[in-house]
């Protein structure tokens, strides 16, 4: 199970690099690494289990935030009331975004990051809505359409496999601009 002494911080090259594709049917190591990824999720949104390993809660992890360059990351958005669904789980492997809208949304609160233990303010202007494609860990292809708060989600947890880190998208001279167009997600 992953710690928050097992999560690399901002200034690890890790962090800025490409991750690489992963091979699929999944090596032990990768099924056991997708299956770490998600857990801690799970553990985290726990609030007694969340205390009781002192992790910080959080809604995804990318395989390069425990310093694994490889193209995976785990999602779990949680359910908007209690004992509702979630709007999306899954451990995504290798994913693209095939489409995006050009109306951007981004987060009221703006962002954070396991992995930036300083906070940044600041809005992150991202897409609203998008069309993700991936693999699950049995190798079955997924197409799926996101908005809002799942979509900045899956876009927060692809941009670290591409070296991406949330405050690289805050305007410098105007971190909370915003266009009228821009759809602001509570
Ligand atoms: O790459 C992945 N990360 O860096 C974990 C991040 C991912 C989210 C940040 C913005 C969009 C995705 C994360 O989850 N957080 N960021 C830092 C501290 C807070 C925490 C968080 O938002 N927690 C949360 C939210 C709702 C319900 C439960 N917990
Ligand atoms: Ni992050």
């Amino acid at each position: 199970m992953f710690l928050m002494k097992d999560i690399v911080r901002d200034g690890d090259p890790v962090l800025r690099q490409e991750a690489a594709d992963v091979a699929f049917p999944l090596s032990a190591e990768d099924q056991q690494l997708a299956k770490d990824l998600m857990e801690y999720l799970v553990v985290s949104q726990d609030p007694e289990q969340c205390k009781k390993y002192g992790l910080r809660a959080g809604v995804g992890l990318a395989a390069p935030q425990v310093g694994v360059s490889k193209k995976m990351a785990s999602v779990l958005v949680p359910a908007p009331e209690e004992g509702g669904k979630s709007p999306f789980t899954d451990v995504i492997i290798n994913p693209v975004i095939v489409s995006e809208s050009v109306q951007a949304g981004a987060l009221t609160e703006g962002e954070g990051c396991l992995s930036v233990d300083k906070d940044v303010p600041g809005f992150v202007p991202r897409h609203d809505r998008i069309t993700l494609r991936y693999f699950d860990v049995n190798g079955e292809k997924h197409q799926v359409r996101l908005k809002n708060y799942p979509a900045i989600v899956c876009q927060h947890e692809i941009d670290h496999l591409h070296g991406m880190l949330f405050y690289d998208h805050i305007n410098k001279d105007h971190p909370f601009e915003t266009n009228e167009d821009m759809i602001m997600i509570e």
